[in-house]
C-alpha cells in the first residue's frame, strides 16, 4: 500500500512476543466451579456494569486531544506513534492514559487516511474490547471501525491480534477496508482464506493483525495441536526452536492465542458452539454402494413411531426396541449369506440410523445443495456453503448415495473440540455484537466474558411494525407479495429474509409470478454476493436473501431512498433465536438512518414443527378468536416456539461442552496462562 502517511518502518511481520505458543490454561470444569460461575453470571447480568463509565472517561480523554492531534504534521504524527509504540511495549498491560493516547492517535490517523474519525461511542466500545469484554453495540454502529482502535493499540503493544468474523466475505471485506489505516500505523494485516495452504496461512497469522473466520481459526489451531502433539510444553518448544531450525514450531500456522476480537460474538460464541469441530483423515475402509443401498432399503421398511423416533430439533434418530428387532430381521432375511456388515448389531443399526437421518433429517436446498455433482453443506447459522466440510460417521456418504452422487471417501476423526473450549484458550478474549438478548449470562459462565452495553451514536430511527401471522403459507405469500408490490411502487428497497435456499426459491417463484423484478442471494449464488449487496439499497430494489445477508452486511442506501423511509426488511420465517431476528432487522435503520422492519409469518413456519399445539388446532383457535385476538394468539405461538428452540439449543451447547470437557482430560497438552 503506497500510503503517504505510512510509517517507513513497516508492515513487516513481527516475531511472536515472549511465549512460543501462548494459550490460557483450560478453565476449571468441576460442578462446583460451574455452579459458582452461573451465580456470578446471573448477578453480573442483573447489575449495571459500571465499567462503561470508565470507558466513557477514556473516550473523553482521547477526544480532549483532538485539537492537539489536528495540529500535528503527518511527520509529527508518525513520530508520536513511534513514541507510543515504545511506551506500550515497555509496559505490562494497558493503562487508561495510554489507551486514550493510542485512541487519539489512531482516530486522527483514520480521519486522515480514511476520512472516518471514530465516534466517542466507538472509542468506548474499543476500550471494552481491550478490557476483555463483549461490547454490545447496536447493528450498524460501525463495529468494523471500532475494532481498529483496540486491534491497533494491542498490535502497537506487540500482541498478535486475531479479528474473527463469521464468513470469508466479511473477513476479506473488513481487512481490505481497514488495511490503509493499519499500514499508516506501521502494522501489517493478513487475511486467512478457506483455500490457503500452510505457508500462506502461517504468513497471514504472522502479521500484526489477522482477519479470519472462526472456522478457519479453530481448525488451524486443531491442526497445530496435532502437529505439536500431546503435552508439548512451552519451554520445550522454545528450546526445540533454538536448536533445530526445522522444529515443530516451523510447522505451525498460528503463533498462539494472544488476543482475539470476535465480531458477531453471539453467532460465533453461542450459535456456532452447538457444532463440534472435527478434523478427519481418509479412513481405510468404506462401505460400498451396495451396503448403503441395503441400508436405505431397510430404512424404507421401518416406520415411525413404532420402530424409530425423529427428533428434528436435535437432528437425531432414535431406534426403539421393536425397531432394533425389526432391523435385525430385515437384515437377516434377504441376506442368507449374512454379509458380515449386517451381522454386527452396532454397525447394522448405525447404518440404518444414518440412512434414516439422510432420508428424514437432511434435506436438499436446506441443509445442503448439489453443486457440480457433489453434496455441499450449507451452514445453518450463516446460510453459506462449506465446500470443504463433510458430515461425519458415514452420514455424508449416505446423503451422497441418496442423491445419486459419486461417493467421497470415508473419513475418520483425528481431533475434535468445541468453540467453547477453543476460545477460552485465548489469553485475552473480547467480542462485539448487536445483541446479547438471552445469552449474556452464558457469555460469562462459558467464556468469563462480561457484557457492556455501549450507547448508540445517534438515536435509532428504525420502525418496527407489528408481526402479522397468517393461517397458512398460501395466505402468507398473498400478503407478502401485496406488501412488496406496495413498497416497490413507492420506490422503497425491500430485503426479504428467509431461512433456507428452498424458501428463497419459493419467494422468488411468487415474486416472478407477480411480475416483480428481484435478485436472490443465497448459498447457491454466493459468487455475486458483493454486487448483490451493493445494489440492495437502491431505489425500488427487491432482494431475497437467506441469513447469509442477515449479519454483518452493510447495505448502503441509494440516492432518494432515505426520503422514502429507507430499507424495508421483511422477514417471512422466524429464526431459531430472537437475536438472529434482531440481526436481520438491523440491516435497516443503520447509523440513525430511517428504516423499517416487519415480519409476515404463517403457522406453516418451520419453527412450529415442535410446537405443543398442532397446526390445525392453532388455525381453528385463530379463526375463533377473530382478527385482533387471533393475531395476538398467532404471535404468541410463534414466539413460544422460538423460545423453545432457544432453550433446546442452550441445552445442546451445555451437553456438548460437558462431553468436550471430559475429552479435554484425555487430549489436552500443557497450556500456560499469560
Ligand atoms: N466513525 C464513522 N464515521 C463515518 N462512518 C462510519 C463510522 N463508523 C462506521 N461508519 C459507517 O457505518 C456503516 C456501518 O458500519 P459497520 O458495517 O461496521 O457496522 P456494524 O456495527 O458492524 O453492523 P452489523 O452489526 O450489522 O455488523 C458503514 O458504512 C461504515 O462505513
Amino acid at each position: 500500500m503506497s500510503d503517504p502517511l505510512a510509517l517507513p518502518a513497516p508492515a513487516a511481520c513481527r516475531l511472536p512476543p515472549a511465549r512460543a505458543y501462548t494459550e490460557r490454561k483450560p478453565l476449571k470444569a468441576s460442578r462446583l466451579d460451574q455452579a459458582a460461575a452461573k451465580v456470578v453470571g446471573l448477578v453480573r447480568v442483573g447489575l449495571a456494569d459500571w465499567s462503561a463509565r470508565r470507558y466513557a472517561r477514556i473516550a473523553r480523554r482521547a477526544a480532549s486531544q483532538d485539537d492537539e492531534m489536528a495540529a500535528l504534521s503527518d511527520e509529527a504524527l508518525r513520530l508520536r506513534i513511534r513514541a507510543l509504540t515504545a511506551t506500550l511495549r515497555a509496559r505490562k498491560g494497558f493503562r487508561d492514559a495510554d489507551i486514550a493516547d493510542a485512541f487519539a492517535l489512531i482516530r486522527e490517523m483514520s480521519g486522515r487516511v480514511k476520512g472516518q474519525r471514530h465516534y466517542g461511542v466507538q472509542m468506548m466500545g474499543a476500550a471494552a474490547l481491550l478490557d476483555g469484554r463483549i461490547a454490545q453495540m447496536a447493528t450498524g454502529e460501525g463495529k468494523t471501525l471500532t475494532a481498529t482502535l483496540a486491534a491497533g493499540t494491542a498490535a502497537l503493544a506487540g500482541l498478535p491480534v486475531h479479528i474473527v468474523t463469521v464468513n470469508d466475505y466479511l473477513a476479506e471485506r473488513d481487512a481490505e477496508e481497514m488495511r490503509p489505516l493499519f499500514a499508516a500505523l506501521g502494522l501489517s494485516v493478513g487475511v486467512v482464506k478457506e483455500k490457503q495452504e500452510l505457508p500462506e496461512r502461517a504468513q497471514a497469522y504472522g502479521c500484526n493483525i489477522t482477519y479470519c473466520t472462526n472456522k478457519d481459526l479453530a481448525f488451524d489451531y486443531l491442526r497445530d495441536r496435532i502437529a505439536l502433539g500431546q503435552r508439548a510444553s512451552d519451554v520445550r518448544l522454545k528450546l526445540e526452536n533454538l536448536h533445530a531450525p526445522e522444529s515443530r514450531l516451523a510447522q505451525l500456522r498460528l503463533r498462539g492465542l494472544h488476543f482475539a476480537i470476535v465480531d458477531e460474538a453471539d453467532s460465533v460464541l453461542i450459535d456456532e458452539a452447538r457444532t463440534p469441530l472435527i478434523i478427519s483423515a481418509p479412513a481405510g475402509s468404506q462401505f460400498g454402494p451396495e451396503v448403503l443401498s441395503r441400508a436405505m432399503e431397510i430404512a424404507g421398511q421401518v416406520s415411525t413411531p413404532e420402530d424409530y423416533l425423529i427428533d428434528a430439533a436435535e437432528h437425531r434418530i432414535t431406534l426403539t426396541e421393536t425397531g432394533r428387532a425389526r432391523i435385525a430381521d430385515l437384515a437377516a432375511s434377504d441376506d442368507p449369506g449374512q454379509d458380515s456388515v449386517w451381522r454386527g448389531r452396532v454397525t447394522r443399526e448405525g447404518l440404518v440410523r444414518q440412512a434414516l437421518s439422510a432420508l428424514h433429517l437432511f434435506h436438499r436446498d436446506e441443509h445442503y445443495i448439489l453443486r457440480d455433482g457433489k453434496v455441499v453443506i450449507v451452514d445453518a447459522n450463516t446460510g453459506r456453503v462449506m465446500p470443504d466440510r463433510s458430515w461425519s460417521d458415514g452420514l455424508h456418504q449416505m446423503v451422497e448415495h441418496k442423491e445419486g452422487c459419486e461417493l467421497s471417501g470415508a473419513r475418520s476423526t483425528l481431533a475434535r473440540m468445541t468453540y467453547q473450549r477453543f476460545f477460552r484458550r485465548y489469553a485475552r478474549l473480547s467480542g462485539m455484537t448487536g445483541t446479547t438478548r438471552g445469552v449474556a449470562a452464558e457469555f460469562w459462565t462459558v467464556y468469563r466474558l462480561p457484557v457492556v452495553r455501549i450507547p448508540t451514536h445517534r438515536p435509532v430511527q428504525r420502525q418496527h411494525l407489528p408481526d402479522e401471522v397468517l393461517p397458512d403459507e398460501g395466505a402468507q405469500w398473498r400478503r407478502v407479495i401485496e406488501r412488496i408490490a406496495e413498497l416497490h411502487t413507492r420506490g422503497c428497497p425491500v430485503l426479504v429474509g428467509t431461512r433456507s435456499v428452498a424458501a428463497s426459491a419459493r419467494a422468488s417463484a411468487h415474486l416472478t409470478a407477480a411480475g416483480l423484478p428481484h435478485t436472490v442471494l443465497s448459498a447457491a449464488q454466493d459468487g455475486q454476493e458483493a454486487a448483490i449487496v451493493a445494489e440492495a439499497g437502491q431505489r425500488g430494489r427487491i432482494t431475497v436473501a437467506t441469513n447469509m445477508a442477515g449479519r454483518g452486511t452493510d447495505i448502503k442506501l441509494g440516492p432518494g431512498v432515505a426520503e422514502r423511509g429507507g430499507l424495508h426488511v421483511l422477514m417471512v420465517e422466524r429464526q431459531d433465536a430472537r437475536r438472529i431476528d434482531d440481526q436481520l432487522a438491523g440491516r435497516s435503520g443503520r447509523q440513525g438512518e430511517p428504516g423499517c422492519f416487519q415480519a409476515i409469518l404463517s403457522l406453516d413456519d418451520p419453527l412450529m414443527e415442535g410446537s405443543f399445539i398442532g397446526r390445525g388446532l392453532a388455525r381453528r383457535i385463530m379463526a375463533l378468536l377473530g382478527p385482533q385476538k387471533g393475531q395476538a394468539f398467532g404471535r404468541c405461538l410463534l414466539r413460544h416456539a422460538q423460545r423453545r428452540t432457544e432453550r433446546l439449543h442452550g441445552h445442546m451447547r451445555a451437553d456438548l461442552l460437558h462431553s468436550d470437557q471430559m475429552q479435554d482430560r484425555i487430549l489436552a497438552f500443557a497450556g500456560h496462562s499469560e
